[in-house]
């Protein structure tokens, strides 16, 4: 893919953010990966959504450099890094502090999957990792909130192809896809499935996971092997 149509793709993610009500302000950025030359196309830091052009969006390579434009990239451009550093198969990361995902977060709670609107996307619970320790606050702090994923994912044994997305602790949600658009899409996901177990809990605060069985059914009909729509 052309970096120009790379940049198309991570414009259009950006502009949908407030569309979907993911962001309040400047509350959110989106990325996209161009696998080939490594180079990540990413938000300007700090720029309205409806200031945002092909132009004013900002390339960087895997050590977070600068190779393209004028502007300082997102804050959280090393956390998108270390992502697609670990995460092999995606092509995408977004973050957000969508108010039900913060608050899952800010709780220092997974999201159980407690029902098939979960299922159908994520094969499993949306883990939420420790906190950061405050040497890793004070150093390399972006790029830290990416290490906490990873480890998280790696000592849980969760599949990041088939749980696209987490919730860093005291922070905010991450999502990631096979490019921009897939990365938004889990991204709205989440925020709905976070609202609903809120309110499920609310309702029943015993509430039940969901049957093994029905989140194969669910998930894998989707994206597994004899899936009728690919994912990854
Ligand atoms: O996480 C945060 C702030 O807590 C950032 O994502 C948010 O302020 C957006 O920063 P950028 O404008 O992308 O540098």
């Amino acid at each position: 893919m052309s970096l120009k149509k790379l940049k198309q793709q991570v414009l259009e993610a950006n502009q949908a953010l407030p569309a979907y009500k993911l962001v309040t302000f400047t509350w959110g950025n989106v990325s996209g990966i161009d696998r080939k030359s490594n180079l990540v196309v990413i938000k300007p830091s700090g720029v309205e959504y409806e200031d945002l052009n092909m132009d004013n969006l900002v390339v960087v390579n895997m050590q977070g450099e600068v190779v393209e434009g004028s502007l300082k990239p997102s804050s959280d451009t090393p956390t998108h890094i270390e992502l697609y550093k670990h995460f092999p198969n995606i092509g995408g990361v977004v973050h957000t502090h969508s108010p039900w995902a913060t608050s899952w977060a800010q709780a220092g709670k997974d999201i159980e999957a407690l029902g098939t609107t979960q299922g159908d996307y994520y094969y499993g619970a949306i883990p939420c990792t420790r906190s950061l320790k405050k040497e890793e606050i004070q150093e390399e702090y972006e790029k830290k909130t990416g290490t906490v994923i990873v480890e998280t994912f790696q000592e849980r044994g969760i599949d990041p192809n088939t749980v696209p997305g987490a919730l860093v602790r005291n922070h905010a949600p991450f999502n990631w896809g096979k490019n921009p658009e897939d990365a938004l899409h889990n991204a709205v996901v989440l925020e709905e499935v976070a609202k609903m177990a809120a309110a499920t809990y609310q309702i029943n605060p015993e509430a039940e996971k969901m049957d093994q069985v029905l989140l194969d059914k669910h998930y894998l009909r989707k994206h597994g092997k004899d899936a009728y729509y690919g994912q990854y």
